[in-house]
């Protein structure tokens, strides 16, 4: 069978994309989703995202990992699943999704950027070296001295698989601060299990990390990934952060299909 796809990225964070709107798509072939992920013997990508029909909002967003299995949110995933619903003519400019971790709302603003409203963030761990949180996926967020040099792999897989996380793992950020409202961050991601060039729902933790740590009290707050360069802005009332966005760029690399 001939699979059409397209192939998004959001800063470098890059996604096999399928119109599932026919429901045709194997939905629990683990090994077919991890292959077509595959950067040497498929198309290639940190993940694959199924854009389904839903009943009460624009589109619905499936989300797996290159390892195959679907997990929790993805920000940049969605918010490339935006542009790729505008594509489809499913959407303008301005949509609401409904994704693992509840409704989204988005927009395509005229530079194309895209602006994606994540989770509200009520509870923030902090710990002696790092912050804990869940943005829609979870997120280990550590400051490190030499951010550039730092070993995200083996550092990132040795937090991830340790005792902190037990079998359901975390996404691992490892952050410098540039300014005060601008910080670095390099990302492991779990299911991707490397270091990836973007990671959406960690910029968003590290954005709210960095306010809860005292490092900023700015409420926009600029993220340089390897990849590009991410906004976070949000609300803050009383411990709580609402009205989360992430902004940035989300776009079409090519289009073809594969034998499948
Ligand atoms: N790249 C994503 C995060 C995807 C989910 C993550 N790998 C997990 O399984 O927790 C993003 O942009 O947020």
């Amino acid at each position: 069978m001939q699979l059409e796809f397209y192939k998004y990225q959001g800063t470098g964070n890059d996604f096999v994309m399928i119109d599932n709107r026919s429901d045709f798509f194997p939905k629990e072939n683990t090994q077919l989703i991890a292959h077509l992920c595959d950067r040497r013997f498929g198309i290639g990508g940190d993940g694959l995202i199924l854009l389904e029909n839903d009943t009460t909002t624009d589109f619905k967003m499936v989300y797996y990992n290159s390892d195959g299995n679907q997990s929790s949110m993805c920000g940049n995933g969605g918010r490339c699943l935006v542009a790729f619903a505008k594509k489809l003519n499913v959407i303008q400019n301005d949509t609401t999704f409904i994704a693992t971790d509840g409704l989204h709302h988005a927009t395509i603003e005229d530079d194309g950027l895209v602006s994606l409203q994540m989770i509200d963030v009520a509870e923030v761990k902090v710990s002696s070296d790092h912050v804990f949180l869940n943005t829609g996926s979870p997120h280990h967020v550590q400051l490190v001295d030499d951010l550039e040099n730092y070993n995200i792999k083996e550092n990132g897989a040795a937090i991830r698989y340790g005792d902190l996380y037990g079998k359901a793992g975390s996404n691992i950020n490892f952050v410098k601060q540039i300014d005060d409202t601008t910080f670095s961050l390099r990302t492991y991601e779990r299911g991707v299990e490397d270091e990836t060039l973007s990671c959406g729902t960690g910029a968003t933790a590290v954005a709210i990390a960095m306010n809860v740590l005292g490092k900023t009290d700015a409420s926009s707050i600029d993220l340089n990934v390897e990849g590009g360069k991410l906004v976070v802005s949000f609300d803050k009332k009383e411990g709580q952060f609402t009205h989360v966005f992430l902004k940035g760029p989300a776009e079409f690399v090519f289009k073809g299909t594969i034998e499948i």
